[in-house]
């Protein structure tokens, strides 16, 4: 791929456009919010403005309900060779280029599972992609070597290129990101008039749960209107799970000794199912949670000291697969988790004792 045009210069678009740069794509820029553009052309993710000639692959990273008016706007004056996207919902963008008298042949549907709650140019990085799943919904009208495109795109962006179904992928995605979603922001919105001191002590486990909440509500109502179906069955199994917590939790008040253990039964399952479902979320690369193990060290409170134990860690020859921090309050110090492959975990508690840092067990 020699040029590329990007429409819509937010987040994603900002994040696409730099990873392409980097590797030596010509990249031009447009987005109806100008500034959105220009502040992308100056982080180096392009030039402004659309080119006169037709470009190998034009990338709409507009929100979801205006992908297919876009790309057959584009289509008609001739834009580029190939076309794609990256909206959260599939099924409708593939029914409404047809609405529109868009071409199919010359398009097909993406979608990068890797994001964030900030929106904006400013939000971007050339890395985001980087070892995510980019699903490819190619339709059967869909020309092979636009297909070739969106790969060679997903392959430059680092990411690992998954073909699905359209339907199938909106199914998936109300499964694992729509509803979620919407959970994390109901439980936030029970904080919304909460007092001041209940809040306060909120902890860790609650800040993992609600961080999508953050995510713009514009955003987040269209991906949901447009997946609405798909997102309202899986919050009805939800609402089948919360309608048996209710009852087991209100019967272990109950005087009857059978009852109330047969409710601790009834939470007890609904919790290991849990556990079976999150170690089934693939870490990193499909990897699970199974395959890794976490090294927890406490470190002061000082400038450098993260940098000082990640050197530690490169030097014990350990790859890190993620990295979570939580900080305690008094005395003001952290608790790092270095989550690395199972098998190099005791060597790596070893190494890090050796060196002096706190390896809690
Ligand atoms: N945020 C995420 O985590 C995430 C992850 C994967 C995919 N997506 C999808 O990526 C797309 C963009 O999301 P984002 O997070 O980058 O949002 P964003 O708000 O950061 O950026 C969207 C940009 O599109 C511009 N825009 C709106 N209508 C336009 C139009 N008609 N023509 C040109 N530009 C237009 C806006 O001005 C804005 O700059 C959405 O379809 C979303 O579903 C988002
Ligand atoms: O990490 C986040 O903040 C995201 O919400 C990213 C996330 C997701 O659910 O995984 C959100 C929506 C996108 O369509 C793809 C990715």
């Amino acid at each position: 791929m020699r040029s590329a045009a990007v429409i819509g210069t937010g987040l994603i678009g900002t994040s696409v456009a730099l990873a392409l740069t980097r590797h030596g794509v010509t990249v031009h820029l447009s987005d109806t919010n100008t500034a959105s553009a220009r502040t992308a052309a100056a982080m180096g993710a392009g030039s402004f403005g659309l080119p006169d000639d037709p470009v190998d692959l034009a990338v709409f990273a507009v929100p979801p309900t205006r992908i297919s008016a876009e790309v057959t706007r584009q289509q008609q004056s001739g834009l580029a060779r190939a076309y794609t996207d990256v909206g959260s919902v599939k099924g409708r963008a593939h029914e409404d280029l047809c609405v529109f008298g868009g071409d199919p042949a010359s398009y097909v549907g993406g979608h990068p599972l890797a994001g964030g709650e900030r929106p904006g140019p400013l939000a971007a990085a050339a890395d985001l992609f980087q070892g995510r799943y980019w699903v490819l919904t190619p339709s059967r009208r869909t020309e092979q070597s636009v297909f070739n495109q969106a790969l060679e795109l997903v392959s430059l962006c680092g990411a690992v290129p998954v073909v699905m179904d359209a339907a199938e992928h909106d199914r998936a995605v109300a499964l694992t990101s729509h509803a979620p979603h919407l959970v994390s922001a109901l439980m936030a919105a029970r904080l919304a008039e909460t007092d001041d001191q209940s809040v306060r002590i909120s902890g860790q486990g609650l800040r993992d749960m609600t961080r999508i909440a953050g995510g713009d509500p514009g955003l987040w109502s269209e991906i949901l209107d447009a997946n609405a179906p798909a997102v309202a069955d899986v919050l009805q199994a939800y609402a089948e799970d919360l309608t048996l917590a209710v009852s087991a939790l209100r019967a272990l008040t109950d005087t009857d000794e059978v009852q109330r253990k047969r409710s601790r039964l009834d939470l007890e399952e609904l919790l290991r199912r849990g556990n079976t479902g999150r170690n089934r979320i693939p870490q990193k690369k499909g990897r699970t949670h199974t395959d890794l193990a976490v090294v927890q060290v406490e470190v002061s409170d000082r400038p450098g000291i993260l940098a000082q134990l990640l050197a530690d860690v490169g030097a014990a020859g350990v790859n890190v697969e993620d990295v979570r921090i939580e900080h305690v309050p008094d005395p003001p110090r952290g608790l790092v988790e270095l989550l690395v492959a199972q098998s190099s975990a005791a060597a790596l508690s070893r190494s890090l004792r050796s060196d002096g840092w706190q390896v809690q067990q």
